[in-house]
């Protein structure tokens, strides 16, 4: 069948790299004689309004053949995400329109884990290959602390990652076309140096039976794909294909254990390390004691002492 493509167009993403990709993006659309439109975002956390309004303007003859194009990084592609949970929750639907991914951010973790080409005009081809949609994973997370849930496809941290990306998140390099790509690394040097570690329990099991404390969490990462940061192979054998997340946690290391681990995540082996807790479950509780910036997708949530419930959820994508 036909499809039609709805592109939800973030154009400050990649640095505002995106304003000047897109016309030759529309320009390569129409060469190759696709039926298509196009939506730009015009704020943060326009897309997951764009997507609601999309999903209830289609009828069910509609959703069959649209496919809708996160366009952008991965922080649009997590509202694409989320505008389409939310819509299913309140409108039940036996099938539901699939997501593409047109990867022009600045870290593109996603695509990297799903080997989506950082190349635009391969990455069009790629979504143009596809035959059927495929369920893929995604973390779900409820916030016990606030009542408040949402979905991500990449990784939920607090702590030290989080610290990072809000540092990222808020200095002038990230909003540099060339230097953008490298502002993770620029906050991580600092904050690595400055962080304060944080009381953390983690709970898992049916029931929630078994619990591990730790006095000085530092780095605290939920994740569903082996990327965080850009690109750092966090957990390898993490995968949207598996039914299960991946928590890495690490104490407050100190100089010589962050060498080592440096050395070892270069050489993949750093989950094997003494000093590195890795567990790989459908659902575990995080409670934090101390107030912590969160990430999630590489947007930055609000300094909290965390109380997340974390599970697995899936939802359909358009991709090989
Ligand atoms: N018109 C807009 N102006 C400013 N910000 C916007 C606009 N539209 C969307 N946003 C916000 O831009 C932020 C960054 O988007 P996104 O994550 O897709 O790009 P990125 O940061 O370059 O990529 P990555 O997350 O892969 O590093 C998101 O929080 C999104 O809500």
């Amino acid at each position: 069948m036909p499809k039609h493509f709805v592109f939800i167009v973030n154009e400050a993403a990649g640095g505002g790299n995106v304003r000047k990709l897109w016309p030759k993006i529309v320009e390569q659309l129409n060469q190759l004689n696709i039926e298509y439109r196009c939506t730009k975002t015009n704020f943060v956390g326009d897309a997951i309004q764009i997507t609601k309004r999309i999903l209830s303007a289609a009828n069910d003859r509609l959703n069959n053949e649209l496919v809708i194009v996160a366009t952008g990084g991965d922080g649009t592609l997590h509202e694409v995400l989320n505008g389409c949970k939310e819509f299913y929750e309140s409108h039940p639907s036996p099938t539901q329109v699939p997501i593409a991914f047109l990867p022009i951010g600045s870290g593109n973790d996603f695509a990297r884990a799903l080997k989506i080409s950082d190349n635009w005009k391969t990455a069009i081809q790629q979504i143009l290959s596809v035959k059927s949609p495929k369920p893929l994973v995604v973390g779900k997370y409820n916030n016990l602390n606030e009542g408040s849930t949402g979905y991500f496809i990449n990784n939920f941290g607090i702590g030290l990652d989080a610290t990072i990306v809000h540092n990222a998140n808020h200095s002038i390099i990230k909003r540099n076309p060339i230097l953008g790509k490298f502002s993770y690394i620029f906050a991580a040097l600092n904050v690595i140096r400055t962080f304060k570690p944080v009381k953390t329990e983690v709970y898992y099991g049916e029931n929630n039976q078994f619990v591990r404390e730790f006095t000085k969490g530092f780095l605290i990462t939920v994740t569903n794909i082996p990327y965080f940061g850009g690109g750092v192979n966090i957990v390898p054998t993490a995968s949207p294909s598996k039914n299960s997340l991946d928590l890495v946690l690490i104490e407050k290391p100190s100089v010589r254990q962050i060498i080592i681990f440096i050395i070892n995540l270069l050489a993949k082996r750093h989950l094997k390390l003494k000093f590195v807790t890795h567990l790989s479950k459908k659902s575990f509780t995080i409670i934090t004691d101390g107030n912590r910036f969160g990430q999630i997708d590489g947007e930055e949530s609000s300094s909290q002492s965390f109380n997340i419930k974390f599970e697995t959820s899936t939802y359909s994508f358009w991709v090989n």
